[in-house]
């Protein structure tokens, strides 16, 4: 038999298979449906146990319908062929036939660990690995490893030279794609390491850090559902586009219990990818903002009247600026959050009063301490004041204030340079524009401030409408997982600590794709925001699936002097196509990149990047804009963290180097987001 039809005749033997999973599929649905069907007679009964039983019901049917129903590309995508003379197919969910054998196993199941596991060396049992490739329900392929081959029946065929790099010569497409079929031992390990404390994932670009980290919480979800399911898991990323990039990969494997957030939507009802510059960023982000934020909080609102003055009975009660600022400190000694304090600074100012007029009692005068404390306490003048000299503080609003350099400089005497006040201050002029960084520090003011009291002009919940799945700024998470980990500054792990402070943690980086200028403190934060985890276990990732050799030597080479040779992976596939590195004159280099994105959209299948510094991002976008392919995106430095393109353009190397407070870093990040094919356009 040729070599052709030998995979022809082991393609029919996949399909006959898949034809099986198909159709028991259908039944499953069916049953799910007519569950579905079923829970709402139950509830028609509308006594307590007839509705608990509907809600269980439910809940199970739509659970069940929910994973049946995930996208059914690639539902049967691996087989084992073991030394006992069995058989096991591997796949995104476990089905199970009418007599309750294994018609496919999930690949998060124990009996489906050998499929990620087992090598040559210790092949466990395993005689050959079949990874099958689907289009739809049709098998179009299948790729072997034969790992015990002394074991092999003589009739054994072997097909095809390795699944893992077919999987990474195919283009990329706009999102990421699961990599359920192609995991490798050293990710599966990491994938399913036990669910407790802090597991870190290290490794170097494209190694699968990101990958990873999804497999993992849809890993976690399947082996407890019970525990994570409810409180739920929640995924930082660095940006919306990143989210977007990564967001089909849970569904795809029948996830929905997951959160995606970028660091700019970690709070509820305000949501932000803008980024300021990185010195203004670095400000922002400093453990010295907590100081700075707690003393503003203790200044005096900037509308703050300069004297209480009550005419109570005959006789005029005054308190002078010197005595309220007095009361203010001593308030904001307590150490309780300003808008738990509005009570007692009510009290310290009747109490200041009865003090005076107990001090002016003579003739014509007899305060009572019950009745003056009631009688002011109830009149409207007295509670403008307070309104006034004590409001109910909101965290934009707190934010805003410090838009004031006099006002910042207070806050932050001995912890910020003028310089920086400088910085800041202009940062929060716009009233409308908020970034990235500042969300961290509305967090802390929503701390810090305590709850605002509920505005009474708040519209009542509609009971028509859906209801938010979770309340508003949830924090109880069972597992978060945070990507990019090395970005975060010390103020945004304060703010991603809250959201965990009961739950297990997957963080994934890579050191030296860092881009926050001082790793020790954003490591003494995280250390904190960690602090209540006991178990600590660390993997490390070292092979490279994205880049072709050809394209890491030449990011690699970005850093080389910056980091020692172990800490940058190696990349397995080489394609032959050597990076294009071209000069250009400065005028010349609309034109070159206009030329570099169309070059490289006719070569590749998928997605172009151009990615150049966050300055130039808009401008060289407008240089692109007549181009209409939607395969063409044009990004700054930042931007393209954590992302992937099929062919890329940098434009501008060493200015984007300079831009940033990690220089080569970088620079280092952006030439390692191409899959094919680099052009690297230098202005000279
Ligand atoms: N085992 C695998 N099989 C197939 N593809 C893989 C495998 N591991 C990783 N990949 C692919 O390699 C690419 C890089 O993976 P990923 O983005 O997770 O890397 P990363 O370590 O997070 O990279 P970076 O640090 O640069 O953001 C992705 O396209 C991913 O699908």
């Amino acid at each position: 038999m040729s070599e052709a039809s030998e995979t022809q005749a082991e393609i029919a033997i996949e399909q006959r298979h898949v034809d099986l999973v198909y159709a028991r599929l259908d039944e499953l649905r069916a049953e799910a449906a007519a569950m579905r069907d079923k829970s709402y007679e139950y509830g028609r009964e509308a006594t307590p146990e007839a509705l608990n039983e509907r809600d269980v019901m439910l809940n199970h049917a739509n659970r069940t319908l929910q994973s049946l129903n995930a996208e059914s590309e690639g539902l049967v995508f691996g087989r084992l062929d073991l030394a006992s003379g069995d058989t096991v197919h591997i796949g995104r969910l476990g089905i199970r036939d009418q007599r309750f054998d294994n018609l496919l196993v999930d690949w998060r199941a124990p009996l489906a660990a050998p499929f990620y596991q087992a090598t040559p060396e210790q092949p466990q049992g395993v005689v050959r690995r079949r990874v099958i490739r689907s289009s739809r329900e049709r098998v179009v392929d299948v790729s072997d490893d034969l790992l015990d081959p002394d074991r092999a029946p003589s009739d054994m065929r072997v097909i095809g030279d390795g699944a893992l790099m077919a999987a990474l010569s195919r283009s990329r497409g706009e999102t990421m794609r699961n990599i359920v079929a192609t995991i490798q031992k050293e990710q599966d390990e990491a994938i399913r390491a036990p669910e407790g404390g802090v597991t870190e994932i290290t490794g170097g670009p494209g190694t699968g850090k990101t990958a990873v980290a999804l497999h993992r919480a849809a890993y976690l979800l399947y082996r407890d559902q019970r525990r994570l399911g409810g409180p739920g898991v929640l995924v930082i990323g660095p940006s919306p586009v990143f989210m977007s990039y990564i967001s089909r990969v849970l569904p795809s494997m029948g996830e929905h219990n997951v959160e995606l957030r970028a660091l700019g939507e970690v709070l509820d009802g305000i949501s932000t990818g803008a980024i300021d510059d990185p010195r203004t960023a670095e400000i922002k982000g400093s453990s010295r903002m907590v100081k700075v934020l707690r003393r503003a909080l203790r200044l005096p609102p900037p509308e703050e009247p300069g004297e209480l003055r009550i005419f109570y009975r005959g006789t005029v009660l005054k308190l002078e600026s010197d005595e309220l600022a007095r009361i203010r400190r001593k308030l904001n000694n307590k150490g309780v959050p300003p808008n738990k304090n509005r009570m007692k600074a009510a009290d310290a100012l009747l109490e200041a009063l009865w003090q005076q007029a107990s001090e002016l009692a003579g003739e014509n005068f007899h305060p009572d301490r019950e009745k003056l404390i009631t009688e002011i306490g109830e009149r409207i003048e007295f509670h403008r004041f307070l309104v006034a000299w004590w409001p109910a503080l909101y965290p934009l609003q707190v934010l805003r204030w410090l838009s004031d350099p006099a006002r910042l400089a207070k806050a932050a005497r001995r912890l910020l340079s003028a310089e920086e006040v400088d910085l800041l201050a202009k940062a929060w002029t716009d009233p409308t524009e908020w970034t990235v960084a500042d969300i961290a520090l509305i967090d802390e003011l929503r701390v810090l401030t305590g709850p605002p009291p509920k505005r009474r002009e708040q519209p009542e919940p509609d009971p028509a409408a859906e209801q938010p799945r979770r309340p508003f700024n949830y924090d109880e998470y069972a597992h978060v997982v945070v990507d990019e980990a090395q970005d975060l500054s010390p103020m945004q792990w304060r703010m991603v600590g809250r959201r965990g402070k009961h739950a297990s943690w997957t963080l994934v980086g890579d050191p030296v794709q860092s881009s926050w200028p001082d790793p020790a403190e954003a490591d003494t934060a995280r250390d904190e925001a960690l602090s209540g985890q006991h178990a600590h276990r660390r993997f490390t990732l070292r092979t490279n699936y994205r880049n072709s050799a050809e394209i890491f030597e030449v990011a690699a080479g970005a850093v080389r002097d910056l980091v020692a040779a172990e800490e940058l992976p190696t990349a397995v596939r080489s394609t032959g196509f050597e990076p294009v590195r071209r000069q250009v004159p400065e005028p010349d280099l609309v034109t070159a990149t206009g030329e570099a994105a169309r070059e490289l959209l006719e070569a590749a299948e998928g997605t172009v990047g151009v990615i150049t510094t966050m300055a130039r991002r808009d401008e060289v976008r407008s240089w692109l804009s007549a181009i209409e392919d939607p395969r063409l995106r044009v990004v700054g430095s930042l931007d393209a963290k954590g992302m992937e393109y099929d062919a890329v353009a940098v434009v501008d190397p060493e200015g984007l180097a300079a831009e940033s407070s990690t220089g080569s870093r970088a620079l280092y990040v952006a030439l390692s987001r191409a899959t094919h094919l680099l052009t690297v356009l230098k202005p000279s």
